[in-house]
Order: structure tokens, then C-alpha cells, then sequence
């Protein structure tokens, strides 16, 4: 019996290969919603309309002739007849993806310089579709020399024209193909370009918009400053217009605390609801509009699909730390918190890659930081302006969740050649279409968020606030003692504050930092109680928490404090997630252990740099 025909499927990445080789063969390879499924040469039996059976192959994605991947590699060896114990295929099917077809023909040309039978099926036309853009296939057969026949792989459209097309690629003129073989790169993508223009029919406005959009935001070095001028905003719009919703709660909580003191008599009571519940729970509830605007502003460009362009452009920085873009949707949840983040890592299939985004995704500011971060910013960064437009309080604020990503970055850097060794693995999404952002979702989605942040103020910081004012208040201090020194909780301090008075932590700070493991935000609702625990009269023991750090810590420790929660892994929920993820107790462990490091060393250096210039 002679050797069977071969046909092999040929194209870029995600342009339905597969799902066209299943239409045609009637097998069931795995076809998937991103570039890299089909890693190995598949083939199978199909039969051409004449009833001539062709041996069909179908290959793993690829951008060129000479790539340098494994998998593309496959690809290159078969269509040149490289494979060991195959023949060149006679015929070859161009699989180019409709909805981008400029990027796909590039790789086309080259393939049809190789001056075999070519059939080009145009793929997904109904995505095309859906986006606006309809196609003229004979203008693009015209131009590209070979047939073209539109298909939809996965509704079976146009697989009947295709398989007629590829019956009669024999008796191509093959003297009929236009000269592209001498083709350079760039020549080749400015043909593509062309020839893409060519058969375009009709193209809403809308798509013709929304594609020059994608050229200035995706592009290779516009894209970048782009997405870290549109964070800087971000940040400076988080202190610029949260102050007087800020200042109204701030004001409400000391009207209710005044009105306590009115009508409850002097005592153990009073100074319970005073000085543990409104102080404590209130110093934390006042960054609330702060919270709102920063994910009023995430939520907005998740909905207008710049999100996913983020991850984009962030993919080629991820893969220069040895993780994917893959990390990206887990880390940018742990700007939220850290166990959405940690749990979101489930979607990276390479274990190493995942265990890599685990372990930094604490480095990541949650929400839970910026209270701590706010309060002392308020208290020690002035609010001038250090540019038209540019406070620098939201400069501060900026530069501390940069440095949580440049600590990410740089562990992920040692990790990768450490503890998770391994290859990173390639990453590709497909691009959302533009919407404008649904005000009636925005609104749902800042309400979920509002009430999370409202529902940890009312149980987990109420309870530690609640306990650590038991701890503040007993034993009572004597005459010319300092509560927070002889109670409870003040002796326990005492004896962390060993360990922290090197990196310039003072008695107040050691006692806020153990509670402040049940959640960060207790740092600050802990140091409200203790000085209200402390306050000498009644005036005293109202006033705000920025102005009293102000009064009371250097400024040099104000920033080893804010350095230190750049790093620490204060968090217990955070720990136990990673327990669960990582199913035993070795890389939490880990984890805290060079969390903590970390934090203790930068908050010392930062320490003593700001005592050597004077701080
Ligand atoms: N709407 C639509 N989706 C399609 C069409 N053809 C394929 N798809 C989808 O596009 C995605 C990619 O299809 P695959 O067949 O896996 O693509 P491939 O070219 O084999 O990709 P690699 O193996 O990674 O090179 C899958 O989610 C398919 O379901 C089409 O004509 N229309
Ligand atoms: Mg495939």
C-alpha cells in the first residue's frame, strides 16, 4: 500500500489548530483558550471530499520558521521534513486567526514562500464578527496567491470548503506565488500589514478605536509609563480626596465619644467604650474612604479591560524574575489581601511557579496596610506639594508599595535560584474587549469591599482591640506609673522591646506588634488605645492618633515602622492559607522566617540611615 498524503496544520499560537484538526478528523485533541496546548506533533486519519483518505497533522503553535522553543522546534523539523522517519507533508494549512490577522500573516508568508499545495483557513471569522471586522477572503487569496477559505472551527463552518480546497492543493500553479520567499522580518510585517488592510471589507469605528488604543497602551515602551503614571495617580487621589470624608468620620467618632463621656458616669465602663471600642475600632474605621477610592479605581480598570493589558505588559518583566504573567492576577489580588492572592495561584499549573507567587504574594500591599501606612504618613509627612499637582504625601504612599513590588521582584529573583528552582513557563492572555465601566457595578463591587473592610473593623480588630485594653488596663498603674508600662500587656512589650529597640521601635510599637499579628490594621487601632489608655486627662486621651505620634515618635522611627510593614508577614490568616495551599507547614514557616528577616533588617537600615542624616 502507497503512503498515505499528509496535510499539516500550521500556524501561530491560539489560532485553532486543534479545534480545526478535531473538525476535520473527528478525534478529540485538547484545545484550550491559550497559546501552547498542543506541545507535540498529533496526527490522524481524515477524508477529502474526492474520498482520498490524507494523513493530517496537527502542530504546535509557532512564530516562525526558525524558533527557538522545543515545541516550535517540532513544528519546523515537520514542515521541513526534518522529522526522523517522515517525509515533508505535501500539503500545508495555514491557520491564521481572523481577529488578527496582521500578526498571523506574518508567519503565513513564510510558509507560503516554501512554494508547497497551501490552503489558507481563515479562523475564527466569527470572532471577527462579534469585534466588527468583516474580511473579503478572495482579496486576501489574491494577494497572498493561495486559496483561502473562511472557517469557525468550533461550529464546524466552512470545514467542507476547506477539505474541497485541500482536494484539489495538488494542482496548484505553483509558479502563480508571488515572491515573498526573499522576504526580510520587517519586510514580511509590513506585507502583512498591507495585505491585512487589503482585505478588510468594513470595520466599525469602534474597533478601529479601540485598536489604536491597544497600539499606544501596549506598546513596547509607551505601555510601561503609562501604567506607573496611571498608579501614581492613583495614589496621589487615595490622600488628595479622602481628607474631608476622613475628617468627617474622625469628627463623628469624637462627637460619639464625647457624647459617651456625657451620659455614661466615670469608670471601668466608660473608659471600655472610650478608649477600646471608639478610640481603637474608630482609628482604624477613618481610613475607610481611603480604601473606597483605591478600589474604586482597581474595580475601574478591571471593568474597562486595562487590566488584563496590565498583565500584559507586566509579563515581560514577570518572565525576567522567572515567573509568568500567569502571577500576575494572583499578586495583583494581594493588593486586595493576600489570601485571595495566595488562593488565586490554584490557575498556575508549574508548581515551582506557584509556590514562587505564594511565598511573595504578602509583599504585595493589601488594603490592611494602608491604615498603618496613612496614619503615619498623615502624621509625619507634611502635605505639601513637591510638583504641579504632585503631593508628597501620595508620593510616600507610592513609594512604599513600590518597594513592597521591588521586594517581590527581588525575592522572587533569589527564590527562582534557590529554594524554586525550575524553568519559567511562557504566558499569553487573550485581551478583553473596551467597555466603559457600569456605574451600577462599580458601585456593587465598592460596596463589597466597604462592607469586608466595615465587617473586619466590627469583629476580628474589635476583638483584639477589646482584649489588648483588658491587657492595657490591668494591673492598674499606680502614682507616677505609666499604664502601659505595668499592665499586662506593657510587661509582655517590655520584653519584646529587647529585641526591636535596635531598629529604633519604642515601648508603644513593641506593644502594638503582637496584636497586630491577628491583622495589621491593629497596629493602629493597638497604638490609638494604648496612648488613650496612657492619656493623662480626658482632653488628651479624644485627641487624634496623628498628632499624638507626631508629638511622641522621631521621625526616624516613624519611617523604620512604616519600612517594617513593607515586609512583615503580619498576618496569621495569611500564614494559615499558605499552610492549606502548600499542604504542610515547611514553607509558611519559610515564608515568615524571611518575611521577618527582611522586615528587620530594612526597618533598621532604614533607622539609621534617617538618625545619620538627622531625622
Ligand atoms: N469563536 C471561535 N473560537 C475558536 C475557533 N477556533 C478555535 N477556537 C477557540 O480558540 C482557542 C484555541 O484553539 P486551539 O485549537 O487550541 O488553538 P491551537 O492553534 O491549536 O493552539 P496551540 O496548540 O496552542 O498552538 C480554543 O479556545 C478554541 O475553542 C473559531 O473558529 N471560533
Ligand atoms: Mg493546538
Amino acid at each position: 500500500m502507497s503512503r498515505l498524503r499528509t496535510a499539516a496544520l500550521v500556524g501561530n499560537p491560539n489560532s485553532g489548530k486543534s479545534a480545526l484538526f478535531n473538525a476535520l478528523t473527528g478525534a478529540r485533541q485538547k484545545i484550550a483558550n491559550y497559546p501552547g496546548v498542543t506541545v507535540e506533533r498529533k496526527s490522524g486519519r481524515m477524508l477529502l471530499p474526492s474520498g482520498e483518505p490524507v494523513e493530517l497533522v496537527d502542530l504546535p503553535g509557532s512564530y516562525a520558521l526558525d524558533a527557538a522553543s522545543p515545541d516550535e522546534e517540532v513544528t519546523r523539523r515537520v514542515v521541513m521534513g526534518d522529522f526522523p522517519g517522515e517525509t515533508a507533508p505535501e500539503t500545508l494549512v495555514i491557520v491564521v486567526d481572523a481577529a488578527n490577522l496582521e500578526q498571523h500573516l506574518v508567519f503565513a508568508q513564510e510558509l507560503i514562500a516554501l512554494g508547497r499545495p497551501t490552503v489558507v483557513a481563515l479562523n475564527m471569522v466569527d470572532m471577527a464578527e462579534r469585534d466588527g471586522l468583516a474580511l473579503d477572503a478572495d482579496a486576501l487569496a489574491a494577494a497572498l496567491g493561495v486559496p483561502v477559505v473562511p472557517t469557525v472551527a468550533v461550529r464546524r463552518r466552512g470545514i467542507e470548503a476547506l477539505g474541497e480546497a485541500m482536494d484539489v492543493a495538488e494542482q496548484q500553479d505553483l509558479s502563480q506565488r508571488h515572491l515573498v520567499r526573499d522576504l526580510t522580518l520587517p519586510e514580511r510585517r509590513l506585507a502583512a500589514r498591507n495585505i491585512a488592510k487589503g482585505a478588510i471589507l468594513a470595520e466599525t469605528a469602534q474597533r478601529r478605536w479601540h485598536a489604536h488604543l491597544d497600539k499606544v497602551l501596549l506598546h513596547p515602551w509607551l505601555g510601561p509609563p503609562i501604567l506607573f503614571a496611571l498608579l501614581f495617580v492613583i495614589f496621589q487621589a487615595v490622600f488628595a480626596w479622602a481628607t474631608p470624608f476622613a475628617d468627617a468620620i474622625e469628627a463623628a467618632i469624637a462627637a460619639l465619644i464625647a457624647l459617651v463621656e456625657g451620659t455614661l458616669p466615670a469608670g471601668i465602663v466608660r473608659d471600655f467604650v472610650t478608649q477600646g471600642v471608639l478610640t481603637g475600632v474608630g482609628s482604624v474605621v477613618v481610613f475607610l474612604p481611603q480604601i473606597v477610592i483605591l478600589f474604586a479605581f482597581i474595580l475601574a480598570m478591571e471593568q474597562t479591560g486595562y487590566m488584563a493589558r496590565a498583565a500584559f505588559i507586566m509579563d515581560r518583566l514577570m518572565a525576567s524574575v522567572g515567573l509568568s504573567g500567569r502571577s500576575f492576577i494572583p499578586l495583583l489580588s494581594s493588593f486586595a489581601c493576600a489570601i485571595p492572592g495566595i488562593m488565586a495561584t490554584r490557575a498556575i499549573a508549574d508548581p515551582k511557579d506557584r509556590l514562587t507567587t505564594i511565598l511573595i504574594a504578602p509583599l504585595m500591599t493589601c488594603s490592611a496596610r494602608l491604615p498603618v501606612y496613612a496614619v503615619i504618613i498623615g502624621a509625619f509627612i507634611p502635605a505639601t506639594t513637591v510638583g504641579p499637582g504632585v503631593g508628597l504625601q501620595g508620593l510616600v504612599l507610592f513609594a512604599l508599595y513600590f518597594a513592597g513590588i521591588v521586594g517581590a521582584v527581588l525575592a522572587a529573583l533569589v527564590l527562582r535560584r534557590t529554594a524554586t528552582k525550575g524553568a519559567a513557563s511562557g504566558f499569553i492572555m487573550e485581551l478583553p474587549r473596551y467597555q466603559m465601566p457600569l456605574l451600577r457595578d462599580l458601585a456593587i463591587g465598592l460596596w463589597q469591599r466597604a462592607w469586608v473592610f466595615l465587617r473586619r473593623a466590627g469583629t476580628i480588630i474589635f476583638t483584639v482591640t477589646v482584649v489588648l485594653w483588658v491587657l492595657l488596663s490591668f494591673p492598674q498603674a499606680g502614682p507616677g506609673e505609666r499604664q502601659s508600662e505595668v499592665s499586662v500587656a506593657g510587661r509582655i512589650a517590655s520584653g519584646l522591646e529587647v529585641v526591636v529597640e535596635p531598629i529604633g521601635f519604642n515601648h508603644e510599637i513593641a506593644l502594638s506588634l503582637i496584636p497586630a499579628m491577628a491583622a495589621r490594621e491593629v497596629a493602629v487601632s493597638a497604638l490609638a488605645t494604648t496612648y488613650a489608655v496612657d492619656a493623662a486627662d480626658e482632653d488628651e486621651a479624644a485627641a487624634a492618633l496623628g498628632p499624638r505620634l507626631a508629638g511622641d515618635w522621631s521621625l526616624a522611627t516613624a519611617l523604620a515602622f512604616l519600612a517594617w510593614f513593607v515586609f512583615a508577614p503580619q498576618c496569621l490568616s495569611t500564614i494559615a492559607v499558605a499552610r492549606r495551599e502548600t499542604n504542610g507547614w515547611k514553607w509558611p514557616l519559610f515564608m515568615v522566617a524571611y518575611l521577618f528577616a527582611l522586615a528587620y533588617i530594612f526597618a533598621g537600615i532604614t533607622y539609621w540611615s534617617a538618625v545619620a542624616l538627622g531625622f
